[in-house]
């Protein structure tokens, strides 16, 4: 009896123990989930915060002025390991060729692991600009087989599309939107190369010998004349451009990049949108633009018409760089008409639009001396301004009507259709 007795006691006093325990149990389980929900709101502030650290650091660099440099450092083919040679720390990078350690930091530093979505969400703020009404133009600057071609355009795979693709994907849904609120926009759409200096239209009729005859204008900043314009209103127009596009894009083979691209590209969107009832128009212009490869005349290996090529596009870059250091010294004349590439791109360069240069590097230990090239030149355009406050173009309405602004002047495709 004694024993049954204790035992009780024994059993009363393990479920007394239970009972406490799965009471602790349940505090600490409401603690969890407090503390997660706690770091959900951080995690939220903290995007918050990050979003308008973009934001103020945009606004600081208009105001400066300056042209937003951003670095990407492409992954190593086959490896997964980092590079020895260079340190990628915050948007700081250290490169160390021939003994020696280079420093330099910019606007952004993307390490060999940043996605194809981290990039795009840096610019995004920028392409949203473009239906401000300003005018926007964004380089991939880079040694060949840098990545710069991957930057802009990418792949189809999920998850590797460019900024091309996503910014077009972007403004098609900001101006969707924006119709709720009056504004109806019509989106034209051009694709050109400059080969050899001369201008070719991507997206022309092919062996088309027309002539393309750079003009500045207003409204739209660059016009060309009989450049073949797209009107899009959806993404299945955009990659059927594309094919068309890199069918016609001129592709040579030299001894570092089998497809190297030899010309430099400029894929361009131009927004126009009106809003009768507020009365007003807003002209606005995104251009994209993936320049040849940076390659020096000596490690290409480049003899005839590859040699020609090669001298055309180290000319037109350094036309380029040329206008960045007149820039940088703040002097009053900027040559800007000693090449195609910068006589198209003036108006988004002389300080009325918005820039970033993105400047693209390979990880390779024996292309160092390249990649120290091509991070001195973003340097360089780091340090300059673009001599102005970028502006809006923001016209009123009269009396209802939109202007007529031409934006070519005698082909105009409306329809996809009409592509060959
Ligand atoms: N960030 C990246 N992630 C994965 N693959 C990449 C990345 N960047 C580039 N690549 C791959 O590296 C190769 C070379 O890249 P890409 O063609 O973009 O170089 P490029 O700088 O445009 O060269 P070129 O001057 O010859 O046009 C391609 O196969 C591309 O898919």
């Amino acid at each position: 009896m004694e024993a049954i007795t204790e035992l009780r006691l024994t059993v009363d006093k393990l479920s007394k123990q239970v009972e406490c325990t799965k009471a602790e149990l349940h505090s600490q389980q409401g603690n969890i989930s407090r503390h997660q929900g706690y770091i959900q709101s951080l995690e939220s502030q903290l995007a918050v915060a990050e979003c308008t650290r973009r934001e103020l650091h945009n606004v600081i660099q208009e105001l400066k002025g300056n042209i937003r440099v951003f670095c990407r450092l492409r992954p190593q083919f086959g490896s997964s390991g980092a590079s020895q040679h260079l340190q990628v720390a915050e948007n700081k990078l250290n490169l160390d060729h021939m003994n020696e350690q280079y420093g330099f930091s910019f606007d952004r530093v993307f390490a060999e692991s940043s996605s194809q979505e981290a990039i795009f969400e840096e610019v995004r703020g920028l392409v949203q600009s473009a239906l401000d009404g300003f005018k926007v133009s964004i380089f991939a600057y880079g040694q060949t087989g840098s990545g710069k071609t991957y930057t802009m355009q990418g792949s189809s795979t999920p998850g590797a599309l460019g900024l091309i693709p996503r910014s077009i994907q972007q403004i098609l849904q900001a101006s969707e939107a924006m119709k709720a609120s009056g504004w109806a926009w019509t989106l034209k759409v051009s694709f050109l190369e400059v080969y050899n200096e001369v201008l070719r239209d991507l997206l022309g009729s092919e062996g088309s010998n027309l002539v393309h005859v750079i003009k500045h204008d207003d409204a739209w900043g660059t016009v060309v004349t009989n450049l073949t314009l797209m009107e899009v209103s959806h993404m299945e127009q955009i990659s059927k451009l594309m094919e068309t596009a890199s069918r016609a894009r001129s592709v040579g083979a030299t001894d570092m990049n089998a497809s190297s691209s030899r010309s430099h590209s400029i894929f361009a969107l131009y927004l126009h949108g009106v809003n009768r009832e507020q009365r007003s128009e807003l002209h606005g212009a995104l251009h994209l633009v993936d320049l040849a490869g940076s390659e020096r005349l000596d490690k290409s290996g480049s003899t005839g018409e590859r040699l020609k090529e090669t001298q055309n596009i180290n000319r037109s870059l350094s036309s380029l760089a040329d206008v960045f250091l007149a820039k940088a010294e703040g002097r009053s004349h900027i040559p800007f008409r000693n090449s195609k590439l910068t006589h198209l791109m003036e108006p988004c360069l002389n300080g009325q639009g918005k820039t970033l240069m993105l400047v693209t590097i390979s990880p390779e230990a024996d292309h160092a001396h390249e990649t120290l090239c091509s991070l001195r030149f973003a340097s360089q355009v780091s340090q300059c301004t673009t001599g102005g406050k970028p502006k809006r173009h923001l016209r009123p309405v009269a009396n209802g009507n939109a202007s007529t602004a031409k934006l070519a002047s005698s082909r105009s495709f409306t329809s996809l259709r009409h592509a060959k």
